[in-house]
Formats: structure tokens, C-alpha cells, sequence
């Protein structure tokens, strides 16, 4: 069954093209990266997936998500909470809420499927308090519930972002960047952690990366972007180094992650190999 399926979008930003006659289908339960340099338009597309923003007017563009529509030709379909419900975000930056526990900022996964009332109150049953604490303890921070979000090291508030994707049983999780700002070793664990439940529970995870070597370890399929364009779609595998040559060919050395002294594309070969 199709998770995502994107027909010939094309997004402006004024005069700007950000994205171009973009088409492809993800399948339930694939973990897809979203690759390519700085500007090519990745977390426009992950906000297009969920109508965050809506791509430009013209016939035959759309997006659907869990056979349901998200936009049709530029307008955006009155997303229903179930739905908004079964698509989990992760951002860069976490969007925890800094002076609430761990377990309040987890809880709160649950509120798209609570009674208003209930949701307005901040009322929680048992069974939703237990939900969460199996979420904590599936990303291994169970004995933080209680510490407030804002004194967690980055690893730890990207954790509390994924556990209360899980309270939320989103089916398709998008992470826009979700471990560009933690170290080594804290984005090897969260992206084990994303690996771990897409092979295990089957959720389809959508992530934008910059290390193209994370993206080899962790990602089957690799979707490449350049200057808005679909650049290449298909297994990681075939993502050559020449083809990542021609990828970032315009990009900065920074991205690259190489030292001023290297020539980048040396730099690129050793950051893959
Ligand atoms: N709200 C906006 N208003 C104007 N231009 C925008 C807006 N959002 C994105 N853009 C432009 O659209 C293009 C694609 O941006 P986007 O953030 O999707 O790229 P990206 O591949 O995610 O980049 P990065 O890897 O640096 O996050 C860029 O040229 C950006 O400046």
C-alpha cells in the first residue's frame, strides 16, 4: 500500500521556484531519505506532505498521504484530525515545550485522539500514561519523565520528539533534519532508534539528511533533490559517488564537511566511503 504518493508539484516562493514537476510514491513501511544540498527544497516538500504549506495552483498536482488527500491542484483538502493524527513530525529543533516534563511533552502525542474536552482540560487516563512510558522507555529515556524538557542535552530532547511520535501511532514519520544539531554519537542513536521502528513496527519514515554516509547506513531508498528537481530516485545504493559529484557540485564546502585546504570533491569521497 502507498504511504505517500506526490504527483507533478511545483512550489514558488515569488519569482523563486523552489520546486519543479516533483513526482514519486513511497510505500508503507520504506525508510526514505531526502537528500541533496542546501536550497534544493527538501523541508518545503516534507511541509507539502503534510499541508503545511500548500504548492502552487495548477491541474494534475497533488499529494496524498495514507490514500487520503492532503492537496489537490494547489488547495489544500481540509486535512481531518484522524488524519493529521497518523503523520508524526520531527523537527531539527524538537519542538518540545521547554518548561513541561518530559511526560507532559510526550502525553501531548495523544492529544489529536482525545475527546476536546478532555484534550482542553489536560486530563490523561492510566492507559495514556502507561502509553507513554513505553514510548520513554522504547527510546531509552524512561527515567527522564519527570525532568523538564528545557534542561535535556539535544540526543535527549530528539528522543522526547520521537517518543511522543510514537504515543501519537503516527504511520508515517517525517524528520526534517533530526539530527543536524547533536553530536556524533547522540545522531547515531537517534537515528538507530528511527531505523528500529520502521523495521519494527513498520512505520514509514521519511528523513532529510545532510551526511550522506548516515543516509547509506540507515536508509534504503534515497530521493535527491537539486535546485527543486527530483535528481535521482531510487536504492541508496545506486546514489555513486559520481552521482553525488554531480549532486553537489554548486554546493559549499561546509556541506560538504570539508576543511578549506581539501578540494571538495575529495572531501565528498572520504565523507561516503
Ligand atoms: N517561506 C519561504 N519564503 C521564501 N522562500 C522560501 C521559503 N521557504 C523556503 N524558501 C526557499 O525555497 C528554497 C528551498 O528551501 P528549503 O528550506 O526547502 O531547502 P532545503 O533543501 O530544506 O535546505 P536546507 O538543507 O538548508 O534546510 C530555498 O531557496 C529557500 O530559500
Amino acid at each position: 500500500m502507498t504511504a505517500i504518493s506526490v504527483e507533478r508539484l511545483d512550489k514558488s516562493f515569488g519569482n523563486h521556484a523552489a520546486l519543479r514537476d516533483i513526482g514519486f510514491e513511497i510505500a508503507k513501511g520504506e525508510m526514505v531519505t531526502l537528500i541533496g544540498p542546501s536550497g534544493s527544497g527538501k523541508s518545503t516538500l516534507l511541509r507539502l506532505f503534510i499541508g503545511l504549506t500548500a504548492a502552487d495552483r495548477q491541474s494534475h498536482s497533488h499529494v496524498r498521504v495514507l490514500a487520503r488527500d492532503v492537496q489537490r491542484q494547489g488547495r489544500l483538502v481540509g486535512a481531518r484530525r484522524e488524519q493529521r493524527r497518523r503523520t508524526g513530525y520531527i523537527f531539527q529543533q524538537f519542538n518540545l515545550v521547554s518548561r513541561l516534563s518530559v511526560m507532559t511533552n510526550v502525553l501531548i502525542g495523544h492529544l489529536g485522539a482525545m475527546p476536546r474536552w478532555r484534550a482542553l482540560a489536560g486530563r490523561f487516563t492510566r492507559r495514556e500514561y502507561d502509553a507513554a512510558r513505553r514510548a520513554l522507555a522504547r527510546v531509552g529515556i524512561e527515567d527522564l519523565a519527570e525532568q523538564r524538557a528545557n534542561t535535556l542535552s539535544g540526543g535527549q530532547m530528539q528522543r522526547v520528539a520521537i517518543a511522543r511520535a510514537l504515543v501519537q501511532d503516527a504511520e508515517v514519520i517525517l524528520a526534517d533534519e533530526p539530527i543536524s544539531s547533536l553530536d556524533p554519537r547522540s545522531a547515531r542513536e537517534v537515528m538507530e532508534i528511527l531505523e528500529r521502528i520502521n523495521r519494527e513496527d513498520g512505520r514509514t519514515v521519511v528523513v532529510t539528511l545532510h551526511q550522506v554516509d548516515v543516509a547509506r547506513r540507515y536508509c534504503r531508498r534515497a530521493i535527491a533533490l537539486k535546485k527543486g528537481r527530483l535528481y535521482y530516485d531510487g536504492p541508496i545504493s545506486g546514489l555513486t559517488d559520481t552521482r553525488l559529484q554531480v549532486l553537489y557540485e554548486d554546493a559549499g564546502l561546509d556541506e560538504l564537511g570539508v576543511h578549506e585546504d581539501q578540494p571538495p570533491t575529495t572531501g565528498l569521497l572520504h565523507a561516503v566511503g
